[in-house]
């Protein structure tokens, strides 16, 4: 079985657009599958660990208060290849003005900072973010029955 995984996260505006069902179908109908989700408000502790990369950036103070303004959707997606292909499914820039047409981010974001969704950019990163946002039990260990007609 593809175990390869991958840290998604619907940001607030996702959320309140209520474009969750929309973004799940298409990672459904690629071939990959979810192990584990949940809904919840993130508080401040969790941002600054989850982006401290960007922690000296100007637009940091403003970022974290977009993503404490309400519910995210935490998900951990499996499959082959699944961080990189999900990376392109969403738009691999962060400007949704220069993603292309199909991408989640253009066709549904028109803003740097609102731009719905974050995937992982490794497997290193898709790791310390999935240890970081959910634990061990939160995770389902299942084997979806059209795995062999997806991949290889
Ligand atoms: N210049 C910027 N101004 C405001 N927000 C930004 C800027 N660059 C990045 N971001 C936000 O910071 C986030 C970092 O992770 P993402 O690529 O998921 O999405 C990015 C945007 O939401």
């Amino acid at each position: 079985m593809e175990k390869e995984q991958t840290f998604v996260l619907i940001k607030p505006d996702g959320v309140q657009r209520r474009i969750i069902g929309r973004i799940i179908q298409r990672f459904e109908d690629k071939g990959f599958s979810m192990v584990a989700m949940k809904m919840l408000i993130p508080n401040q502790e969790l941002l600054q660990k989850h982006y401290e990369e960007l922690m000296f950036k100007p637009f940091f103070p403003c970022l974290i208060c977009y993503m404490l303004s309400g519910p995210v959707i935490a998900m951990i997606w499996q499959g082959k290849d699944v961080v990189r292909q999900i990376r392109s499914m969403l738009g691999e820039g962060r400007n949704p003005v220069e993603q292309k047409p199909g991408t989640i981010r253009a066709d549904y974001a028109l803003e740097l900072q609102r731009n719905l969704i974050h995937g992982s950019d490794s497997c290193e990163s898709a790791q310390k973010e999935i240890n970081l946002w959910f634990n061990q039990k939160e995770i389902v260990d299942w084997k979806p029955s059209d795995l062999n007609w997806v991949c290889e």
